[in-house]
């Protein structure tokens, strides 16, 4: 339909295209992302970094670790992938791995070993990312921050605190990922319904660490017919299903593979509403003001600018409203931690 020229100079024009415009559907899509991955050598990182390879809406994928990313960096680029993908490594490359990015996704830092609390990463965890955001507010302050580094639940907040002492802090475009939540929820009940896990749809709330991770079953569709215990059962797997991949892997890290799955389910999302596109919803642990907790995952849309719409609370029965209050309070002590970490 076009030449070579024509189309190639098409594309370089695709940020002031109507994402609707009615060319070839090709066309449609959003070119020239440029994302970084920090901690892309981790057990996350690697398969992350792999997915991402696959999306052509990325025209520059930056990976950055403190060890061994180059050779990460240089098996992905045998991949027959239009993506260009550059190593980046050391305290020294951060600034110029996050430099002008769209999207940064943060997996750096330790992971869990069996009968660990996910709160016992946060000194750790706190001050790698904390130099991660710190390099971010500084040269790239419009990203996408998706952080993936646990414990979420501090993190997060934390981050909020960095970016605003850099004064570069936007509520929506700083992100915890809890799609992992939301992905094991619909995998146990698609197998409890023996339907696909596709076909699921169902609300995670809360936030990303025990009872804080509040699938609201009771607005699942299709809708869970079944009894009471049946359902706390798979309340009960979602919200511990860290622990259970923990002692799958006998001390040898947590999830990794369905991680990367998650996060790149997240990301695909962040980049339709980059591209105006109308985004599915998608939870994920940001600030709000939808409970007592001021970070709280809720069902989410997204736009150019983030966050477009935060659906808020889906109606709750009355054992997740108890459950909502518990989760709440657990929150608010850690959305502390993260704040006093800064303040320190
Ligand atoms: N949000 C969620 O649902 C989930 C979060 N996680 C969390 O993700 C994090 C990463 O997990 P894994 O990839 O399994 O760990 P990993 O140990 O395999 O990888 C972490 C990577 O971070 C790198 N790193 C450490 N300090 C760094 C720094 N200052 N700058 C750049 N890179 C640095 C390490 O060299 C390593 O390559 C953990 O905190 C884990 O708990 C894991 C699963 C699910
Ligand atoms: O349990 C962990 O430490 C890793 C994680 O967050 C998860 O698998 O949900």
């Amino acid at each position: 339909m076009f030449g070579a020229k024509t189309t190639s100079l098409l594309l370089g024009k695709m940020n002031v295209f109507s994402c609707f415009h009615p060319m070839t559907r090709q066309l449609q899509l959003r070119r020239g992302f440029r994302v970084a991955v920090i901690g892309a050598a981790g057990g996350i990182g690697q398969p992350l970094s792999l997915l991402l390879m696959k999306d052509q809406r990325i025209k520059e994928l930056r990976l950055h670790d403190v060890q061994n990313v180059k050779g990460v960096a240089a098996d992905l680029s045998h991949v027959s992938s239009p993506v260009s993908v550059q190593a980046m490594q050391g305290p020294d490359q951060i600034e110029k791995a996050v430099e002008c990015c769209d999207v940064v996704v943060i997996t750096a830092g330790l992971a869990r070993k069996p009968g660990m609390t996910r709160e016992q990463l946060f000194e750790v965890n706190a001050t790698i990312v904390c130099g991660a955001v710190s390099a971010i507010a500084k040269k790239s302050p419009e990203a996408m921050i998706v952080i993936v580094t646990n414990p979420v639940n501090s993190i997060v907040p934390m981050a909020a605190e960095v970016l605003k002492r850099n004064n570069t802090y936007d509520p929506k475009r700083l992100f915890g990922v809890t799609t992992l939540d939301c992905v094991r929820a619909e995998r146990f009940i698609g197998e409890f319904l023996n339907i696909s896990p596709t076909m699921v749809k169902i609300p995670v709330i809360g936030g990303h660490a025990g009872t804080t991770i509040l699938p609201i079953m009771s607005q699942c569709k299709p809708p869970m017919k079944a009894g009471r215990e049946c359902i706390a059962s798979i309340i009960k797997r979602v919200q511990t299903g860290g622990e259970e991949i923990i002692q799958a892997k006998e001390g040898k890290g947590s999830a990794t593979l369905s991680m990367a799955f998650s996060a790149n389910r997240f990301v695909d999302v962040l980049f339709r509403g980059l591209s105006g596109e109308k985004t599915p919803i998608e939870p994920a642990y940001v600030e709000s003001s939808v409970t007592d907790a001021c970070f709280f995952a809720t069902p989410l849309s997204f736009g150019p600018k983030g966050i477009a719409t935060n659906h808020g609370l889906p109606r709750l029965d009355k054992s997740e409203e108890d459950a909502m209050k518990v989760a709440v309070k657990e929150l608010q002590r850690s959305i502390q931690l993260g704040v006093d970490f800064v303040k320190k």
